[in-house]
């Protein structure tokens, strides 16, 4: 702390069953309410020796109510909503072994950064301000995590509960259309894809230009809360709406069919 009264940094850590998406929605909040405090980022470790083990087990359920779209174990909900997973404790698995864990990791959420280490011994400026939650810099992430995840597509199992899935669409969308779009997608979930497995969102990047607008947006989602902020960043001439999605049920038809079907809505969403 260099100031009174002032916290340079806040690093919180959970106990090892924290689902961390309802933690994170309260940093949001807490910015609707003008204070400086922000969520900079998600950093999960996960143990190499026993990572694939804790990610494909079973939830305890407590009720018959749990065993729905949203049964899922801790594990997966932290790698899912990471920006940034460290897989440490590599010095005790062999080479096979650590890519299967990573590929397992890769499967889930093709978005976050990955780091291999051995007692959490990392650079503190690769894990303090990140910025994965603000900023323009976000364009041009945005950008390498989206070749990132098409490159590792072969990764993606369709059997997986939850995967990562891209889409880029090379139009601009009305502001209500987009409002419109993640309202259908977030809180209307079930009406969404008629056929396939149930779709939930975990967790949502995005970057959208917006008709007749010169900024572009930032847009970011953990589970059914969303947030948009527009960006200074040069987009060029081609608009362009690009979006990582992390959760079950995703088809990238299906997605992409709703975003072209709300982006030229106008007037006011059904919920504002
Ligand atoms: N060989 C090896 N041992 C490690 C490494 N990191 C931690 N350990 C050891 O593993 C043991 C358990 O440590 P952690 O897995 O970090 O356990 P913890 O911090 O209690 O775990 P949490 O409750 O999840 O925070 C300790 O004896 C550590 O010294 C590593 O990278 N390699």
């Amino acid at each position: 702390m260099t100031k009174r009264g002032k916290f340079d940094y806040i690093l919180l850590e959970t106990t090892g069953l924290a689902d961390p998406g309802p933690i994170a929605s309260i940093f949001w909040l807490d910015k609707e309410l003008g204070s400086d405090i922000f969520l900079d980022g998600i950093v999960t470790v996960i143990d190499s020796k026993h990572g694939l083990k804790q990610l494909g087990v079973k939830p305890q359920l407590e009720t018959s109510d749990e065993c729905g779209k949203d049964s899922l174990n801790e594990a997966v909900r932290q790698v899912a909503l990471a920006d940034l997973i460290i897989v440490n404790k590599v010095d005790l698995v062999n080479q096979e072994q650590l890519a299967e864990l990573k590929k397992e990791i890769r499967g889930i959420n093709g978005a976050a950064e990955l780091m291999e280490t051995t007692r959490c011994r990392v650079d503190l400026h690769r894990i303090l301000d990140q910025r994965a939650y603000t900023g323009s810099a976000q364009l041009h992430r945005l950008e390498k995590l989206i070749e990132d995840v098409e490159a590792h597509r072969n990764l993606q199992h369709l059997d997986k509960a939850v995967v990562t899935v891209t889409v880029d669409v090379p139009r601009a969308v009305s502001r209500s259309g987009l409002d419109l779009f993640l309202q259908k997608l977030l809180w209307e979930s079930d009406s969404v894809s008629s056929s396939g497995p149930p779709l939930s969102i975990i967790r949502l990047k995005g970057v959208v230009s917006l008709c007749n607008e010169e900024r572009p947006l930032l847009v970011q989602a953990v589970y059914d809360m969303y947030d948009t902020e527009p960006i200074f960043a040069d987009v060029g001439d081609s608009p362009n709406c690009r979006f990582i999605f992390i959760g079950r049920g995703l088809q990238k038809r299906v997605l992409e069919d709703l975003f072209l079907e709300c982006a030229d809505h106008e007037g006011s969403s059904s919920w504002r």
